[in-house]
């Protein structure tokens, strides 16, 4: 008979092994991403014009040739991930390995519409990711976010402090906000008929400049904390507006709440909820609350989805918000008052929550 061991039989145990092989690197994945964007290598590949081989590669960067065997190994297991496509090309009589983007890849080029760079500079800063070393202190700590456990403040205080990092969130939040611009091109029901909104914690305000030009005949608020609006100045359809949203949104037909409430606890949303609620008109469909967060619905998304909405979840539960379910999400607009939503999908894994008083 073969041997087992607690009952499992040896394959079953390999694979177990191979797992938590995966998961004890997979730190990895996130640091040569970084050292992609640090390396600019989306922008060299791009501005090449067609696919980069190793050894041009190696003389662009400029590295030692002692060095070119591992730009080829990070390289190759990029590829690997979907970052790169590996192609065979001809050089005069030689074929050659060379390295093509992807659409993943084409995200990362500084400069272009559509350009998640920032993002991965301000996550994959030791501040933020070095933060994730302090889990296990967190979990004892009754009402502490986890930066409130490794930074010493609530993260939006951090961000008040500390002008540099709180520059490098919100460019971050705005290359997010770009991608909007795709969605808004296929989806604009949720903004029909609205003359004015307010996009609550707007940051630098990408997402209302979008709005603003999908919809040229919408006002625009921005309102977020004083330190993130106090040196923008606006258009003639758009303002910023400094403030606290737990004491009061400046009024308009909707409110924009995108990335908002998944930062935040059910009672804290509840008061953010209430507030944009005695903002918006009540002038019929109008007025309304639309979110764009993420809608967790693991029996009908894709394994991949679910995992990155799992994985974002547990993100936010160290700021001690959450992703919800549609459950979730339901209980918690009638709680704050509201009398019937409405989903709609929006990118891959955000959707558009219209909410109604
Ligand atoms: C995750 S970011 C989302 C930014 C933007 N909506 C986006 O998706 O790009 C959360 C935003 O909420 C803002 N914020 C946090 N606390 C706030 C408060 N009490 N009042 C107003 N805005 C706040 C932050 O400054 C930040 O810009």
């Amino acid at each position: 008979m073969a041997s087992s061991i607690n009952g499992r039989k040896p394959s079953e145990i390999f694979q177990g092994q191979a797992l938590l092989y995966r998961h004890i690197y997979a730190f990895i994945d996130s640091m040569c991403l970084k050292w992609i964007v640090e390396l600019d290598i989306p922008n060299i590949i791009h501005n090449h014009g067609k696919p980069i081989t190793v050894s041009e590669l190696v003389s662009i960067l400029k590295v030692p040739q002692t060095k070119a065997g591992n730009v080829q190994r990070i390289m190759r297991y990029m590829a690997h991930n979907g970052f790169f496509e590996r192609v065979r090309i001809q050089e005069e009589q030689e074929e050659n390995e060379a390295y093509a983007l992807t659409a993943a890849s084409e995200l990362l080029v500084k400069g272009s519409e559509l350009c998640l760079a920032p993002m991965v500079e301000c996550v994959l800063d030791p501040t933020l990711s070095g933060s994730y070393h302090q889990l296990k202190k967190w979990i004892y700590e009754e009402d502490l976010t986890l930066f409130g456990v490794s930074l010493g403040s609530h993260f939006w205080e951090f961000l008040n402090e500390n002008p540099e990092y709180n520059k490098s969130f919100n460019d971050a939040m705005a290359s997010d906000s770009q991608m909007i611009n795709l969605a808004l091109r296929d989806c604009n029901s949720g903004f029909e008929g609205v003359e004015s909104i307010v996009d609550v914690g707007g940051g630098i305000g990408t997402t209302a400049k979008i709005i603003c030009d999908t919809f040229p005949n919408l006002k625009c608020i921005v309102f977020d904390r004083p330190k993130v609006v106090e040196n923008l100045s606006g258009t003639n359809n758009l303002s910023y507006v400094g403030g606290d949203m737990f004491q009061s949104v400046p009024k308009a037909d909707a409110v924009l709440l995108k990335w908002i409430l998944h930062n935040w606890t059910d009672n804290d949303c509840r008061r953010i909820l209430e507030k944009c609620k005695e903002a918006v008109s009540s002038d019929g469909e109008k007025g309304k609350v639309i979110i764009i967060e993420m809608v967790i619905n693991e029996n009908q998304d894709e394994h991949e989805i679910t995992g990155t909405k799992l994985l974002m979840d547990v993100n936010m539960a160290c700021l001690n918000g959450k992703e919800r379910s549609e459950e979730e999400w339901k209980k918690l607009f009638i709680e704050a008052g509201f009398r019937d939503y409405k989903i709609s999908p929006l990118t891959g894994f955000l959707s558009l929550i219209e909410v109604y008083p």
